[in-house]
């Protein structure tokens, strides 16, 4: 076994039926029950009902399995991938390590491979991201994603590609994890604008607006411009902003409906708009929509008040 992927999340676990089309894969999930009816059932009824685990693929609740892994992917939630990387940097160290998950750490304002390289130096960190949903790389349906690593690493590339999964590989980590990260926020303004019945036409002004602020923030910290316009950039955006399947894009729709939303849910964007203020108030910068979406989630101003503020800002050359 070569492919391990910790965490049986939906993006998990999608990625790893996807992987098993080119040979056995190990999936570890912490919850001891939850193994066993995956096992059982050879599905993931919790996190991706319906998809079926192929007999390649091995579910496992011992993460030392791991350790004869080389290629490990992560696909813990963000806000919790800190914490896991401690936990377990005797295993994870000195591997090739994935991260596949969207968002900047709320505790100290990174993003996934800074986590992995202060929690394991000896590892060799990469980023997968880009426009895809768990249950349509599950179905097998074409997906292409960026895959990210300091070092040019087309070996990686070929390895985490299948037939329906096309990788295409990039040095600027940055870049992509902050298209990934901050795509999720804009995702949240766009739900509230549609939620709040103020149309198509103000959905599109706030995503343009929000790709200058997701640009803005990456450049200050050292992203290239290509990156943004790319698959983990613009394509997720485009995605995120405009698609029912999105759990930001959900929730955004909630807080603008002024409707219940399931807190069990992954909504990646709810913190990283808070990480996302405080960088942007160390670097100087203007981000009033990462501003507003922080303030909504955390219940300190309403919709309207939100859509005044930001319609009410000095008018500007764009
Ligand atoms: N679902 C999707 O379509 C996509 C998700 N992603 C990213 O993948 C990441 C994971 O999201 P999903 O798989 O969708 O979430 P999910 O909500 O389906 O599952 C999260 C999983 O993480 C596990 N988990 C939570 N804390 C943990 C910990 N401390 N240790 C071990 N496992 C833990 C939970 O038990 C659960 O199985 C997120 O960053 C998300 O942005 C990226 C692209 C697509
Ligand atoms: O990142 C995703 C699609 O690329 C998934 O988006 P959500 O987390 O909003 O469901």
């Amino acid at each position: 076994m070569t492919i391990a992927v910790l965490g049986a999340g939906a993006f998990g676990t999608a990625l790893a039926i996807s992987l098993a089309q080119r040979g056995p894969v190990l999936l570890w999930a912490r919850d001891a029950a939850q193994v066993a009816e995956m096992r059982e059932s050879r599905r993931n009824d919790r996190r991706l009902p319906g998809a079926v685990l192929p007999e390649v693929l091995t579910v496992t609740d011992r993460i030392e399995d791991a350790a004869g892994c080389d290629i490990v992917l992560l696909g813990v939630p963000m806000q919790k991938m800190g914490g896991f990387l401690s936990e377990n940097a005797g295993l994870l160290d000195g591997k090739v390590l994935v991260s596949c998950s969207k968002g900047i750490d709320l505790a100290t304002g990174r993003g996934s491979v800074a986590l992995i390289e202060a929690a394991c130096p000896g590892a060799l960190a990469a980023v997968l991201t880009g426009p895809s949903f768990a249950a349509d790389i599950a179905r097998g349906l074409p997906t292409a994603l960026t895959l990210a690593c300091r070092t040019d690493a087309p070996d990686l590339q070929a390895r985490l590609s299948t037939p329906t999964l096309r990788l295409y590989r990039t040095t600027d980590t940055i870049g992509a994890e902050l298209g990934g990260a901050l795509k999720n926020v804009i995702a949240i303004a766009a739900g509230v604008v549609i939620g709040a019945n103020l149309g198509d036409s103000a959905r599109a002004a706030l995503m343009t607006r929000g790709f200058a602020e997701m640009n803005r923030l990456a450049m200050k910290l050292g992203a290239r411009p290509e990156t943004l316009m790319g698959l983990s950039g613009f394509g997720d955006l485009v995605l995120t902003c405009t698609s029912l399947q999105s759990r930001n894009f959900r929730y955004g729709i909630a807080l603008g409906s002024g409707s219940a939303f399931d807190p069990g849910v992954t909504v990646e964007g709810a913190a990283t708009a808070r990480a996302v203020t405080g960088l942007a108030r160390d670097h100087g910068l203007e981000m009033p929509i990462a501003a507003m979406i922080a303030a909504l989630c955390a219940q300190k101003i309403s919709v309207a008040d939100a859509v005044t503020a930001l319609l009410s800002r000095p008018l500007k050359e764009e």
